[in-house]
């Protein structure tokens, strides 16, 4: 059953309540909801109009899911962002997705973990994520036009050899739907490719495109550590809303001296949509609070998140920069854009990241950890100082790196780093 089937299959179970329209046509005016909720018509600006409806019980964090308005309703009352559809779905989309990776982390088997062409790490968690969440944005915003920029392809699992992998896929995509008990769908193994492929989009600067890291930091991952299910959609080039599911971090504040008690909970859910704020819930759905970058403005007091890998970002030159603004503590070291959560929310006071030289950033990489902290009241820009512009396409092409602070950080930051840079231009062994 080919992807596309499956979600006719779940439309034509739908209740007629206009008859007087033609089979197709009536149905291509409805959305498909959660299950238990009631149909409504599809409004004329092709927006829906859900009513209350249960809440899916598998990730609470859903619960932001709390039955849907009309975005005409939603529009006249300030309180609401126009994103609100877009950003609940992205929120259950990660959140299923989030219990997939949980599950294959806590018995990661070698079988599970390949290699990319480019030698990058990928597991079985990485696709059933994909998959899932592309399946998740489909069935709640049923649209003609689709378009999702997303990490992974299926071209190794469509390769001799890979079928035992992609039946583990498929299991496991399958299991996840069916615990969560919101969608009556049984996923063959060639809908789990198709719904990867959907993945391919190139982005730009028109229209909507999601944005997808189905798990951001997969060597953390691996290793048993950080990782997080990075969500975004970019409407006219601009970066809207994101989401951030990181089972692994910690509910209270993390530094580099952190020690977790056996109290400790984990399992963050960050959101935000474009002028409403970053919110965090535990992946639970059991708390939510607003959060908000440090307001640190001494940079003695500041601490600083990096890459766990020093392949990824050059820890001799973020230590040069933390030299020169003179902070004190060491470097909070952590995989995957659970960085740009735990800054949101204040644990330190800055994120630096500086890849060696030649490699390209994808948008993947940064689209939800951009808005996430931009919309806790954080800045994010390259080494200098310019916005990130996330519509070139699936490259986000900048030359020296990413830096993130507060609004009266940012300058003296930005100093420490233009100043770094030149030393290490003029003498590049002494860093
Ligand atoms: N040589 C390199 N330099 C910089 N980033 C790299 C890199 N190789 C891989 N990455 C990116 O770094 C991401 C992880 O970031 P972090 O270092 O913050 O944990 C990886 O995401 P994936 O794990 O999704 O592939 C990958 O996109
Ligand atoms: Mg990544």
């Amino acid at each position: 059953m080919a992807l596309g089937a499956g979600l006719s299959r779940l439309v034509a179970v739908a209740p007629s309540v206009n008859p007087s329209a033609s089979r197709s046509k009536y149905f291509s005016h409805f959305l498909i909801p959660p299950s238990g909720a009631g149909l409504l018509p599809r409004q004329p600006s092709g927006r829906s109009l859900f009513f209350r409806c249960p809440l899916p019980r598998l990730a609470d964090s859903t619960s932001g899911y709390r039955g849907r308005v009309s975005l005409a309703a939603m529009s006249s009352s300030s309180s609401f962002s126009s994103y609100e559809v877009e950003l609940a779905a992205a929120k259950k989309a990660a959140s299923l997705a989030a219990h997939l990776c949980q599950k294959v982390q806590k018995s990661i088997l070698q079988s599970d973990v390949q290699s990319k062409a480019d030698r990058s790490p990928v597991t079985v968690a990485d696709y059933g994520s994909q998959a899932l969440v592309s399946l998740v944005l489909r069935m709640e915003l049923p649209s003609k036009s689709f378009s999702l920029v997303a990490e992974e392809d299926s071209g190794d699992l469509r390769k001799d050899g890979a079928q035992e992998t992609l039946k583990r896929i498929t299991k496991l995509v399958n299991e996840t739907i069916t615990t969560d008990g919101t969608y009556n769908l049984s996923l063959s193994e060639v809908d789990v490719l198709d719904a990867i492929d959907s993945g391919k989009s190139e982005g730009g600067p028109y229209g909507r495109h999601w944005v997808l890291d189905p798990i951001d930091g997969t060597k953390g991952f691996v290793r048993g550590d950080q990782y997080a299910i990075a969500l975004a959609m970019l409407d006219e080039g601009k970066v809207v809303l994101g989401v951030l599911a990181c089972p692994n971090l910690p509910l209270t504040p993390i530094s580099s001296t952190y020690e977790h008690s056996s109290k400790t909970e984990f399992g963050c859910l960050f959101s935000a949509s474009i002028g409403f704020g970053t919110k965090m819930e535990s992946l639970d759905g059991s708390t939510t609070t607003k959060v908000h970058i440090s307001t640190v403005e001494e940079p003695a007091d500041a601490s600083f998140f990096e890459s766990f890998e020093a392949a990824h970002s050059m820890h001799d030159l973020s230590s040069c920069i933390a030299e020169k603004l003179g902070v004190k503590a060491p470097p909070v070291r952590i995989d995957s854009q659970a960085k740009y959560g735990a800054l949101a929310r204040g644990d330190g006071a800055i994120y630096l990241r500086f890849p060696h030289k030649g490699y390209r950033e994808k948008i993947w990489d940064h689209a939800a950890g951009f808005i996430v902290v931009s919309e806790a009241g954080g800045v994010v820009t390259d080494a200098s100082g310019n916005d990130l512009n996330f519509s070139k396409g699936r490259y986000l092409d900048l030359d020296t790196g990413i830096i993130c602070t507060n609004k009266k950080l940012m300058p003296l930051l930005l100093k420490a780093v233009q100043d770094s840079l030149k030393e290490k231009l003029a003498s590049p062994s002494t860093l």
